[in-house]
Formats: structure tokens, C-alpha cells, sequence
């Protein structure tokens, strides 16, 4: 059981340790804090009013409000100086969040100065999951009662609790007399909370089976409100083509990121409550995160963290079908996990999987070093032989003198639909972004009786991890390789020239120069005139198109044989056209 075992960890180390600011108290206040540890605390009531009023008095004589912790065996697991907020568990030390929303831990706190739970002491209890909350409204002066014992400086109490309301978080009761509190029967409030929030979870898990994400994401605050939603509209679907969900997104805008946790404290705190309100079991950053950034912030979130890097490389990773496409993604994931194993693993082992963990072919990602380095040395070996191989198979095509054209472009652009329609060749397509990554070759005949092979690659993102840059250069040099490229944008999307541009960036970064680009704009079909006419004055010379339903199609298959033609310098005339039967060169 999770809360049992995290009852022995919180017991174990701390059985006299004071938590929050207490610089100021003398070693003899400390020891008479410390006791609290050993007072009995019931099991089946909200509290004693002999423990209320011992913790009253003490918080009166000290003038601070102080904080207890129990657990629902009746131990006290922490004592503390401060408010809830200043004395609360931090979210790796609570219980993993499971089906069981609360974290068995109750806080009786004092407060000097107040009426009720302010709401700090709220938030407090809403990131720890809090079976309850209770607050006391502390007298600064009790009475010693006859026969000794002291009384009356709990002036009322009120009880703040969890509800399974998204809108309403939790609700607070009127205040009430100590009497009245230390009356109610403790498990079956817990027993109907529980089933509430029981009934809620398995709503929500029917609901969607898969992962719950919740987005942060930095801006410097040069970045325009334009370019900001872009990147966050793009991560959103990158989550999605990853199998998530996501819940909800944050971002902050700032001059410089916080060099600890990326975001600030205060949004950093927005994101815990909200991972704790929307059940999120992942988060997912998009900036690459260094290792200490995402150690931070998975031990302030308390769920697993990856960033933009690890969520492409998931992707990647459940698409790869071929054994070529395996082997550089599962090189590109050990290349990206190696130098940020430090401290990520405890808190990845704690866990579990999902996205970020995923190898190719549903394998679990192996986070040992010395294996990893094994696995990474001989992966590479074998991704040169497979370089070796693309090699010789481009030498045979260009034995038989047919150019190769290689459809390149930003992700979801429609380049798989492009081939298929042009070649019928039967290529994945579908709304995800890289949802095509080994290549297919098919041929195309061309109206002049020429033909062609056009090459369908791996979409690029903007961006693109360098690791898969090199873990993918057998693949990349299919681009590379090839005489000439039609670069395919998707012109219904509103960061079009965006997308051109990331393209263009990774091409340069390749490291053998490409061939000449035809710039065909897709997706005609979903663009106003206005766009199209804008595009069109900027890039005269392209060719618009509907993959879709066939548009543009004609003046297409012209442009590639003018543009043949006008190459044909670079190939020698066609012999007979027609040679080699086979087209699936993969
Ligand atoms: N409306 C419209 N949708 C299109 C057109 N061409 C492609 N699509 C859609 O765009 C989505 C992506 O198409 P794909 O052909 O898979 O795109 P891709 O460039 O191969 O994408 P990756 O392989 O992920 O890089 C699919 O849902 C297509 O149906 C088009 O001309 N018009
Ligand atoms: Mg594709």
C-alpha cells in the first residue's frame, strides 16, 4: 500500500526534527516541540482537544503559529514552525498518486491573528492532498485548568477539506467549538470523501485511457503573442501524435528563465496545484531541459517531466516499424538520455513509464550507463553498415540513369498524401506529425514518357533534436542524395512561412550540400484567395496544389519535366525510359 509504506519513510528519519522557520527558538522550546512526536493522536477522531489545546498553548507562549502532521494510524509524522505552507511535504515525499486521490495526512495547524485557513493554507492543502485541514483559532491568553493541564486557547476551529469539484477545490466549514470538533467520527468523513473522490477518478479514467499532460512552456519577452501561440499550438499536437492528452497549458514570459526550474516559483506552484486538481500524470516542457532543471521540477510537480526533445523522440519511437527506422531512433533516444542521467533515473524509476520512457518496439528504455554506452557504440556500427547499404542501392539507381526526387517538408505537410496520389504508392498518411520515417521510393512517369523515383522522408520540425540529425543520417542522406527536392508546405497552416524556414535551416545544417528545391505549396483546398495571392507574390516561381483531391496536379507534372529538362544537364539523356522493373527500393 503506498500510504503505508510512506508512513514508515516519514517516521524513520525525522522522529525530533522541527520543519519550517524556527531559527529563533531556544534548544528548550525545541524539546517541548518535539514532544508533540509522542503524544497519542487518535485514530478515529479529527483530533483530541487535550492535543489542540497543548498545541494551542505552545503556539500562544511562542507567538507562531505551528503545524502537526498525523497520519490515519495516529502518529505524528511532522511537527512544524509556520504555516501549512511553510511546513508542507514536498510532492516526492507524499504517496504517488494513484486511484487514491488524498495522502493520509491530516495538518492541525494554529493561527494567531486570523479568522479560519487563509489561502496559502488552502493551497497548502490542495498540493498535499491533504485528508484534512484543520485550523485553530488561537487566544493569546488560556487559562491553567484545575488539576493542572491547560485549557482555552483554542477559540474555535474550522475544518477545510478536498472535494472533487475542479471549480470549487475544497470547502471550508463554519467555524465551530473545540467540543464539537473533537466529537465527529473522523473515518467516516474520510470514508464518504473517499468515495466521492473514487467515483470522480473512475469517471475520469472511463473517460480517457491515455496520458493526462499538462504543458509549461518559457518565452523570452521578445518573443511576439503570434509566434508564442504557434509553438504552443504545435506542442499541443506533438503531445497528441505522442498518444497524450493535453489538460492544460502554462507559459510565462519573462526576460530570463529561471536558471532552476525554468519557470518562476509562483507559476511553478500554479502547475503543482493544477497536476494535483486535473489528475496530470505528466508534464511536458517546451524547452530542452537540462538534467538539474528537470530533476527540480519533477520533485516540485511530483509526476514525471520531458521536454520538447524526449516527446519528438517518443514519437519517434512508436512509429519506428522498420529495422532501419528502430536502430536510429533508439540510437538518437540513448544519445539524448545518456548525458542527462544524473539524478533522472531515481525519480523515473519511482515513476513508472509513458511518454519519454518508450523505446522503439515498446522495449522500456534502459537507463544503466555502462550498457547504454555498449548499446550506443554498437548501434552506430550498425548504422554505418546501414549507410554503406543506402550507398550501394543509390549506385544501382543511378546506374539506371533515373533522377530521384525526394519529397522533403515540415511535418503534416502532406507529402505521404502527395506520393500516394502522384504514384498510388500506399504510404501512411495520417493527421500526426511524423507519421511517416522510413522511406519509400516509388516511381513516376511523367506525361513525357520520362520517369522519375520520388522519395518520401521523415518530416522536420523546427528545432530538430541534433541527435536525431545524426542518429538519422543514413535516412538524411536519402535527401541529400537526391538531384532535386520538392519541398511540400502545408499553406493552410497559419506558421506556413515558419515551416519553410525551419526547413530550410535544417537542410543547410546537413552536412552534405542538397540538390535544387521546388517549392509546392499544398492544402490549397483549406486557403483563402488572400493567402494564396500573398504566397504567391512571394514565390512566384511554386506550385500550389491539393494532395487531397487532385488539384494543380497537371501544371505539377509539367513543372517536373520543365524542371527536368531544364536540369538535364545533371543526368545524361534517358536511354530507354522505362529501364528496371523494381520501384520499392526500401
Ligand atoms: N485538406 C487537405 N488535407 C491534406 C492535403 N494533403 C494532406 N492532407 C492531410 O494532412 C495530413 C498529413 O498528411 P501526410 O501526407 O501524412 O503528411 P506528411 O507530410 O507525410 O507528414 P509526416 O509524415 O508526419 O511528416 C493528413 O491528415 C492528410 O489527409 C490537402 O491537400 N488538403
Ligand atoms: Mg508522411
Amino acid at each position: 500500500m503506498a500510504i503505508d509504506s510512506t508512513i514508515t519513510a516519514f517516521r524513520e528519519p525525522a522522529i525530533d526534527k522541527i520543519y519550517g522557520p524556527h531559527k529563533g527558538l531556544k534548544p528548550a522550546q525545541l524539546r517541548q516541540l518535539s514532544r508533540l512526536y509522542s503524544r497519542p493522536f487518535p485514530v478515529n477522531r479529527f483530533l483530541s482537544p487535550e492535543f489542540a489545546e497543548r498545541l494551542a498553548a505552545l503556539s500562544a507562549e511562542l507567538e507562531t503559529p505551528l503545524c502537526v502532521y498525523a497520519n490515519r494510524r495516529g502518529q505524528v509524522v511532522r511537527v512544524g514552525v509556520g504555516t501549512p505552507k511553510e511546513t508542507q511535504f514536498s510532492p516526492d515525499e507524499l504517496p504517488r498518486q494513484g486511484a487514491e486521490r488524498l495522502s493520509g495526512l491530516r495538518c492541525v495547524a494554529t493561527r494567531l491573528d486570523g479568522d479560519g485557513p487563509s489561502r496559502g493554507d488552502l493551497t497548502a492543502l490542495a498540493l498535499q492532498r491533504l485528508d484534512a485541514l484543520v485550523i485553530l483559532d488561537v487566544a493569546i491568553q488560556g487559562y491553567r485548568r484545575q488539576g493542572g493541564g491547560l485549557s482555552g486557547f483554542v477559540q474555535r476551529v474550522h475544518i477545510a477539506n478536498l472535494v472533487p469539484d475542479p471549480l470549487a477545490k475544497w470547502v471550508v466549514s463554519t467555524p465551530q467549538p473545540l467540543g464539537q470538533v473533537s466529537n465527529q467520527d473522523f473515518d467516516e468523513f474520510l470514508g464518504d470523501l473517499e468515495d466521492e473522490f473514487r467515483r470522480e477518478w473512475t469517471a475520469r479514467v472511463v473517460e480517457s485511457d491515455r496520458e493526462r499532460v499538462l504543458l509549461i512552456d518559457f518565452f523570452s519577452t521578445r518573443t511576439s503573442q503570434r509566434a508564442m501561440e504557434e509553438e504552443l499550438s504545435e506542442l499541443v499536437q506533438l503531445v497528441t501524435s505522442a498518444g497524450g492528452e493535453v489538460l492544460k497549458v502554462f507559459y510565462q514570459r519573462r526576460e530570463q528563465p529561471d536558471p532552476s526550474t525554468l519557470i518562476g516559483r509562483g507559476k511553478l506552484e500554479e502547475v503543482a496545484l493544477s497536476v494535483q486538481e486535473l489528475g496530470a500524470n505528466l508534464v511536458v516542457c517546451g524547452r530542452e531541459l537540462t538534467s538539474s532543471q528537470a530533476r527540480n521540477l519533477e520533485l516540485a510537480l511530483g509526476v514525471r517531466v520531458v521536454d520538447r526533445t524526449e516527446l519528438i523522440l517518443d514519437i519517434f519511437a512508436r512509429r519506428a516499424r522498420s529495422h532501419e527506422g528502430k536502430l536510429q531512433v533508439e540510437l538518437a533516444q540513448l544519445q539524448y538520455l545518456m548525458p542527462r542521467l544524473t539524478g533522472k533515473g531515481e525519480a523515473l524509476s519511482r515513476l513508472g513509464g509513458g511518454i519519454g520512457t518508450r523505446g522503439p518496439g515498446e522495449t522500456k528504455l534502459e537507463t544503466d550507463r555502462r550498457v547504454i554506452r555498449r548499446r550506443i557504440a554498437k548501434l552506430q556500427g550498425e548504422v554505418d553498415d546501414l549507410q554503406a547499404h543506402r550507398a550501394r542501392m543509390r549506385a544501382r539507381r543511378q546506374r539506371k540513369e533515373v533522377p530521384v526526387f525526394a519529397l522533403v517538408g515540415y511535418t503534416n505537410a502532406g507529402k505521404s498524401t502527395l506520393l500516394n496520389a502522384l504514384t498510388g504508392a500506399g504510404t501512411l498518411v495520417a493527421d500526426q506529425l511524423f507519421a511517416t520515417l522510413d522511406p519509400t521510393t516509388r516511381r513516376l512517369e511523367l506525361p513525357t514518357g520520362d520517369a522519375v523515383l520520388l522519395t518520401d522522408t521523415v518530416g522536420f520540425v523546427h528545432d530538430l533534436p541534433p541527435q536525431l540529425i545524426d542518429a538519422f543520417r543514413a535516412t538524411l542522406e536519402e535527401v541529400t542524395e537526391a538531384d532535386a527536392l520538392l519541398h511540400v508546405v502545408d499553406l493552410s497552416n497559419p506558421a506556413w512561412m515558419n515551416h519553410i524556414q525551419a526547413v530550410q535551416h535544417i537542410l543547410e545544417s546537413l552536412p552534405i550540400a542538397t540538390g535544387p528545391q521546388l517549392l509546392v505549396f499544398n492544402k490549397v483546398d483549406r486557403v483563402s484567395s488572400q493567402v494564396r495571392a500573398f504566397a504567391e507574390q512571394e514565390y512566384p516561381l511554386a506550385i500550389f496544389i491539393s494532395a487531397k483531391n487532385g488539384w494543380g496536379f497537371l501544371a505539377l507534372r509539367e513543372a517536373l519535366t520543365r524542371w527536368m529538362r531544364s536540369l538535364s544537364d545533371l543526368w545524361p539523356p534517358m536511354a530507354e525510359s522505362g529501364t528496371g522493373g523494381e520501384t520499392d527500393l526500401n
